[in-house]
């Protein structure tokens, strides 16, 4: 039973009340004080019967300062929070509050369903559980920032979703001032060109790598528009996505990552808050699409960066190649970091199977790997070394041996019958050494170093060079 007792806010007549209800040996489980003019008591005990009722309201009357007693379903806090949880049943799009670690505290029917659990299941879960890892530790760190109409993806399905921080004193903007936030997801349906993005991962700067890693950091910090070009798989929105959380944009503002479809490529109405906004695969976009992007890039904030991927420059129109023609990174293929081949393979075993205890190569797998050319770069390697080790766990194995390597069947076609028609062997094979010394040569390197670099000797070098009028004149 609950009761709401008014009455004058007089010093010590709260202890009067309490004593009736010790003397009567009624148990009051929780109370609370409030009403418009601040003179209500809300007591809750629930074992008390109704003739206990009527000897305690008699008593209660008697204190000096108590108008009125009366019995009441519900005492405040439990109104509001049946209320809220009504109003939460109701909401048809998923609603939850999340403590500062990104455990849950709440949600609604909705959200229990988004997430594929039942209700009760849900609070006390971690948020990363549903949302993708990468986005989830930059909402925890970035706690106080609200934001809006961010995309995710919940079990597949996409969403937009706001984040409001709760404020709880008056000291805005500190985290310690915040009781947690409340997330809601609205079903979202113009994912027609917006992309996840990729999963943040520590970036490789082995070998040409360490070069454009230094140069995404150097970038990272300014505001023109951006363009990263290489091959497919060398890595493109990797380093997007990595130059956003490099970048103080970061801090305040989301990452929207758009795909070409059908070979258009549409900026959604809704992004045109500060952040960064990676295009991806310009070159997939026909003349006319990257003209009518470069139109919609000429209306956006400068707040928004734009960072555009493509396979390279020169597929771009010229008018887009201008906008992108300040600052630009381009990622080396896998073939020609050959020598960093096994720092890269041990980095992607580690990135690709977490949970696996940790593998090694044999020297001829070593071998195989650094002979192939990886024509899809790093996503071909990737592809393969997870079926190979695979293989090697399931052997119980610790180190990838020939045997675990799935067959390299289809080789590169490079049309060397066409190029080399009417030349004789030996002909070929010269014309081949002196491509490849010139291309070396125009690196300066000395001769010693390209002995080096070639395995051969250096008086070998010394004679090939002459041979091919390759050498550098005496003086
Ligand atoms: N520097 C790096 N550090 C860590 N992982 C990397 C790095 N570069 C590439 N990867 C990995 O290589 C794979 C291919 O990268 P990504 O998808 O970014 O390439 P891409 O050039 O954008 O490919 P596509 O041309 O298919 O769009 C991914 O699995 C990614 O995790």
């Amino acid at each position: 039973m609950r009761v709401e007792i008014t009455c004058a806010n007089r010093v010590g007549i709260l202890h009067e009340i309490m004593q009736i209800f010790g003397e009567y040996r009624i148990n009051v489980t929780s109370g609370e004080l409030g009403g418009d003019s601040g003179d209500k008591v809300y007591l809750s005990a629930p074992n008390m019967l109704a003739t206990q009722y009527q000897a305690i309201e008699k008593s209660l009357l008697k204190v000096p300062g108590v108008q009125r007693v009366r019995r009441i379903a519900l005492i405040p806090s439990e109104r509001r929070h049946f209320e809220l949880d009504t109003l939460l049943r109701h909401v048809a799009d998923p609603v939850l509050s999340v403590d500062r670690e990104g455990r849950v505290i709440a949600a609604n029917l909705a959200a229990a369903r988004a997430f594929g659990v039942s209700l009760d299941r849900v609070p006390g879960l971690q948020l990363q559980r549903f949302l993708p890892l990468m986005q989830v530790a930059e909402l925890l760190r970035d706690f106080t920032v609200p934001r809006y109409g961010l995309p995710v993806r919940v079990r597949g399905r996409a969403f937009r979703m706001e984040w409001s921080p709760i404020p709880v004193e008056e000291s805005p903007g500190a985290v310690d001032s915040l009781a947690g936030a409340v997330l809601t997801l609205q079903p979202s349906e113009m994912d027609q060109y917006a992309a996840e993005l990729p999963r943040l991962v520590a970036l490789w700067d082995f070998d040409r790598r360490r070069e454009s890693c230094l140069r995404l950091q150097e970038l990272a910090g300014l505001g023109s528009p951006l363009l990263i070009a290489g091959e497919r798989g060398v890595g493109k929105s990797t380093f997007a996505a990595a130059l956003h959380h490099l970048s103080p944009v970061a801090a305040a503002g989301d990452c929207h990552r758009l795909l070409p479809r059908d070979g258009q490529l549409q900026v959604p109405a809704h992004v045109r808050g500060a952040g960064t906004l990676i295009l991806e695969d310009l070159h997939r976009l026909s003349a006319t699409a990257q003209l009518a992007l470069l139109r919609q890039l000429r209306d956006l904030p400068p707040e928004l960066r734009p960072i555009a991927t493509c396979s390279s420059a020169e597929k771009l129109e010229p008018a887009l190649a201008q906008l992108f023609s300040s600052l630009a990174i381009t990622l080396p293929p896998l073939r020609t970091m050959r020598p960093a081949l096994s720092r890269f393979t041990l980095a992607m075993l580690r990135q690709e199977t977490p949970q696996a205890r940790p593998l090694n190569l044999s020297e001829e797998t070593l071998a195989i790997l650094k002979r192939h050319d990886w024509p899809d770069n790093f996503n071909g390697l990737r592809d393969y070394l997870v079926a190979a080790a695979g293989r090697c766990l399931a052997r119980d194995g610790d180190t990838v041996e020939v045997g675990d390597l799935p067959d390299l069947a289809v080789q590169p076609r490079l049309p060397w019958q066409e190029w080399g028609r009417g030349l004789t062997y030996r002909e070929m094979m010269e014309r081949l050494e002196r491509a490849l010394l010139g291309d070396l040569v125009a690196e300066q390197l000395s001769t010693r170093e390209l002995a080096k670099r070639l395995g051969i000797s250096h008086t070998a070098v010394a004679n090939k060079l002459r041979k091919f009028g390759l050498a550098k004149p005496k003086g």
